[in-house]
């Protein structure tokens, strides 16, 4: 049957570690091993990270740059010998390509959502392989993806992917990096984000040398694919024919099972697509109507506004400590709701001076996260 997978590869396993010359061989593989899955039928999209160690190490750096215009600059010299590497190596196959460059802007406006999500549909009923990055070299600071594990994830659940394949520089997750302690516990199968939480996982530090976000953004971006019913593996990036062998059945690397009703495609977009412009601190009471009985948000049971936001925008919702628990679009500014906060929903017509919604956030348009 027809699957639709997405394969994510981070620099450190598209690079050598010594020098940051690409891994001819791996990348080889990896071509070889996409265009098997195309000639079964699959529909396959890579989202490929490099841009920037390609960059560097066109232009003789030594490191990855930390100022910004400089790694956008360098990510600008590094997409273009990426994809020239990939289109040489996938026309010998045959296969045809084609780049997409994505901003975090692309998937917060809705129209520019759906847009994006109709153009991986055209690729993928040409028989096209879509290769993905974040387009660095114009992405700002505030509407970034920042790594490649949350982009990856993103698309997987853009196009509703069965499978995510995240390929990394270790075999698995681990109950603790591997490098710093070499008696961590492998991981085979997590089967569902509590049970992550179970396992207390810890992630160190940020990544290999020229990787970015490490474990950290692998596991967030494992939450947002298997909340979209993708299923979701971590395995090395050294061995790309791992991947057809895990597809039939090999339990190889570290699978995340999908949630067994995924969330809907609008309520995703509220969720991982919009970036959340403020944070409402709720008391008890309403934590539990929406963790437990699934309702609306109402002004009484807010306690505290953090930001300064439009009606319509996405909000964090959090408990006293300020960890979130859902997102949702509110149906009143950051100015209004500092002056109804805590308030009966009778009496915000009095206190505004106007007649508004009922609700703060209408379950329609809340999601647990
Ligand atoms: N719990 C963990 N299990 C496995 N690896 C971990 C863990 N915590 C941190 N790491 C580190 O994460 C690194 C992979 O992340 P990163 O360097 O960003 O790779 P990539 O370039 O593939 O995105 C590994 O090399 C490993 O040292
Ligand atoms: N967009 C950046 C990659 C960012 C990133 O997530 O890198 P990695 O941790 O190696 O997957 C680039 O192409 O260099």
């Amino acid at each position: 049957m027809t699957k639709t997978i997405v394969v994510k590869i981070g620099t450190s396993s598209l690079t050598q570690p010594e020098t940051g010359q690409l891994a001819l061989s791996t990348i080889a593989t990896l071509t070889e091993t996409l265009c098997y899955l195309r000639s079964e039928g699959h529909r396959v999209i890579l989202v490929s990270s490099g841009a920037v160690g390609v960059g560097c190490a066109r232009l003789g750096l030594t490191e990855r740059p930390k100022a910004i215009a400089l790694k956008q600059a360098v990510a600008a010299v590094g997409q273009g010998r990426l994809m020239r590497v990939y289109d040489d190596l996938f026309s010998i196959l045959q296969q045809p390509i084609a780049q997409v460059l994505l901003t975090r802007a692309d998937l917060v406006q809705r129209s520019r959502y759906l847009n994006a999500y109709n153009t991986f549909q055209e690729l993928l009923g040409l028989g096209v392989i879509p290769v993905v990055n974040e387009n660095d070299t114009v992405a700002v600071e505030e509407l970034k993806f920042g790594d490649n594990d949350t982009l990856s994830a993103l698309v997987a659940s853009l196009v509703e992917a069965d499978w995510l394949f995240l390929l990394t520089d270790v075999d698995r997750l681990y109950s603790a990096d591997p490098r710093s302690v070499p008696d961590a516990r492998p991981i085979a199968l997590v089967s569902s984000m509590k049970e992550l939480a179970e396992l207390q996982i810890q992630t160190g530090g940020q990544g290999s040398g020229w990787g970015t976000g490490g474990m950290v953004t692998k596991i967030s971006a494992a939450r947002i694919a298997i909340a979209a019913g993708v299923r979701t593996v971590i395995t090395q990036g050294r061995f790309p024919r791992n991947i057809q062998k895990i597809i039939q059945g090999e339990p190889i690397g570290t699978h995340f099972e999908p949630q067994p009703e995924p969330t809907s495609a609008r309520k995703r977009w509220i969720a991982y697509g919009l970036v959340p412009a403020g944070k409402l601190y709720l008391d008890e009471g309403a934590l539990n109507a929406i963790l437990q009985a699934g309702k609306s948000l109402l002004a009484a049971g807010i306690q505290t506004v953090e930001g300064e936001f439009d009606t319509q925008a996405a909000v964090q919702l959090c408990d006293r400590t300020g960890s979130e628990i859902a997102r949702g679009l509110v149906n009143y500014s950051s100015e209004e709701l500092q002056k109804i906060r805590g308030c009966h929903s009778r009496d915000i017509s009095t206190i505004l001076g106007y007649a508004g919604a009922e609700t703060v956030v209408h379950r329609d348009n809340l999601v647990l996260t």
